[in-house]
């Protein structure tokens, strides 16, 4: 049981399958951190990562937009295909990849400059607009995405810094959204907020989930129930199950993922 893993595969005929992974290892020098995991991550549906601190969420999260490739001793192996195309194709541009796959990290980091120029930086470097009358739109819908629009039109010029850390969060994630990404890859975005800003932030990921495959890290057992509509529960670096929520919630197969979820692991 101990060295079972699973060939995690959507059984939802609903959605189309956004990102297919395939005996997946990931090494930090000789630490072996993911194994040989499989998973079919779905399309319009937000996907949680859960397991204990260390078990390789965040990394196996990082490969889906090659951001591994910046830490010199990560070593990705395995096949990782989105719309059937193999991102570690030495054909792709991991600075493209990243403008179609979108990361909000644990802490909100936004630029040292204003709101606007913040939403507008990715569209810019990737020619988006074709004007300024385009550019504003495009800040403007992102803006209004990421329920933030209300808050922020009259202090577009204000830095963003200068926000709340909810609201950076939500910067965050404009930013993230005005490149027009198809995924959305989220490493615990709401471990630095607040409870009210945190509400904010679920219902903006359930929002989300209409246009983007959203994909979240998170500690939070009660998060993951409360956004995803599947979870991924990780071991050791083992992909130990991947469900439904509600059953890996309510009917977990295996006895780690029942330990996990009950708080007897940690
Ligand atoms: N940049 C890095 N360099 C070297 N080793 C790393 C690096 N990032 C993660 N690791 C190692 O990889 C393993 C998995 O770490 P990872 O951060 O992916 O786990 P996690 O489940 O996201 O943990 P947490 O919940 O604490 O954030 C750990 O053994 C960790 O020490």
């Amino acid at each position: 049981m101990e060295d079972m893993h699973v060939t995690a595969q959507a059984t939802d005929t609903m959605h189309d399958i956004k990102i297919k992974a395939k005996d997946v290892q990931v090494y930090y020098g000789n630490n072996h951190a993911i194994k040989d995991v499989s998973v079919d991550i779905l399309d319009r549906t937000v996907t949680a990562f859960i397991g204990p601190s260390g078990c390789g969420k965040s990394t196996f999260l990082r490969c889906f937009n090659r951001m591994n490739d910046t830490i010199s001793i990560a070593r990705v192996e395995g096949n990782i295909l989105i719309d059937d195309e193999d991102i570690y194709d030495r054909r792709v541009d991991p600075v493209q990849l990243r403008a179609k796959v979108g990361m909000v990290f644990q802490k909100p980091n936004p630029f040292p400059k204003s709101i606007y120029d913040n939403v507008a930086y990715g569209p810019k470097i990737h020619g988006l607009a074709k004007n300024k009358s385009d550019l504003d739109d495009i800040v403007e819908r992102a803006l209004r995405r990421s329920a933030l629009w209300d808050e922020a039109k009259d202090r577009l010029h204000e830095p963003g810094t200068g926000l709340s850390g909810g609201q950076q969060q939500r910067l965050c994630i404009a930013r993230a959204v005005a490149t027009e990404p198809e995924v959305l890859l989220m490493d615990e975005p709401c471990s630095a907020l607040d409870p009210i800003a945190t509400a904010q932030v679920e219902e903006l990921i359930d929002d989300l989930r209409q246009n983007y495959s959203v994909v979240i890290v998170t500690h939070s057992m009660q998060q993951a129930a409360r956004v995803s509509q599947k979870t991924a529960f990780f071991h050791l670096g083992n992909l130990v199950e991947y469900d439904d929520t509600d059953v890996i919630f309510s009917n977990p197969k295996d006895s780690r993922t029942e330990s996990y979820i009950s708080g007897k692991i940690g």
